[in-house]
């Protein structure tokens, strides 16, 4: 049980970006500023995201498997941003499937919800778009392509926890051992670092972008921008 809390607790190699957080972060404090004189009597925090609209400027990151942390994993997320009318970005590497999610969402009685589909680009370009038809088909309305996970980031925690998925659980989009992360034995390291050595892709650049840009109608974003200094060039 340890490891799992511990893979949703993380930060990378040393957890320098946690300290960094409470060291030059914390002491900057943030604060509101209320306007006045501004007409409150109805207040509306709606905004249009990618054409569609969403209850509040609030919504759910891709956060891969949340069956971890809970029994109804993805699909509670689901009905819960439907619930109070935002987005939710499920992640490939979802303990529920892309079908699954949207069905617990379109079910789900409330109105509002938005699914958009956090898309990994895998060596096996097939595979890759196999997700992005299938997310396509079931309704979903982006793809967020994630761009930072060329290699997994040295986690030393997992790595001393030989971290992997309990046996109960996998990656629901897949149906291999090997892809959906539930093979038996990852060795010594961290089994997620392994899974994504063996099959997401490295040598990943603008080109995969623009290959991936052809084959859905769907708005691509890229996550995983830390400088939009790194974008200017495109
Ligand atoms: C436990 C955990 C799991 C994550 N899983 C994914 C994932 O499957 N796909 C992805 O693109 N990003 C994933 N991320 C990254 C988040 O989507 C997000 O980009 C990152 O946490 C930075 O946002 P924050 O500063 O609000 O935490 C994960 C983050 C955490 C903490």
């Amino acid at each position: 049980m340890k490891n799992m809390s511990v893979y949703f607790e993380m930060d990378i190699y040393e957890q320098h970006t946690q300290q960094m957080t409470w060291v030059f972060v914390c002491p900057f404090r943030w604060y509101l500023m209320p306007r006045v004189l501004r007409d409150v009597s109805i207040v509306d925090l709606s905004v249009s995201v990618l054409g569609q609209k969403l209850s509040m400027p609030l919504c759910v990151g891709s956060t891969a498997m949340q069956r971890m942390a809970h029994p109804a994993g993805e699909t509670a997320t689901a009905r819960a941003c439907k619930a109070v009318g935002t987005a939710m970005m499920l992640s490939s590497w979802a303990t529920s499937s892309i079908e699954e999610v949207m069905s617990a969402m379109t079910s789900s009685p409330d109105t509002g919800g938005v699914l958009w589909m956090q898309l990994y680009i895998y060596k096996d370009r097939e595979l890759t778009l196999s997700l992005l038809r299938r997310a396509e088909k079931a309704g979903y309305k982006a793809v967020f392509v994630t761009v930072d996970t060329p290699y997994l980031g040295k986690r030393l925690d997992d790595v001393r926890n030989r971290f992997k998925m309990p046996s109960h659980l996998r990656m629901s989009n897949f149906s291999s051992a090997s892809l959906s992360f539930s093979e038996d034995d990852y060795g010594n390291d961290s089994g997620l670092a392994v899974y994504v050595a063996n099959a997401i892709e490295p040598a990943l650049t603008w080109d995969d972008i623009t290959w991936l840009k052809k084959h859905t109608r769907l708005p691509v974003i890229i996550k995983g921008v830390l400088n939009g200094k790194h974008m200017q060039k495109h």
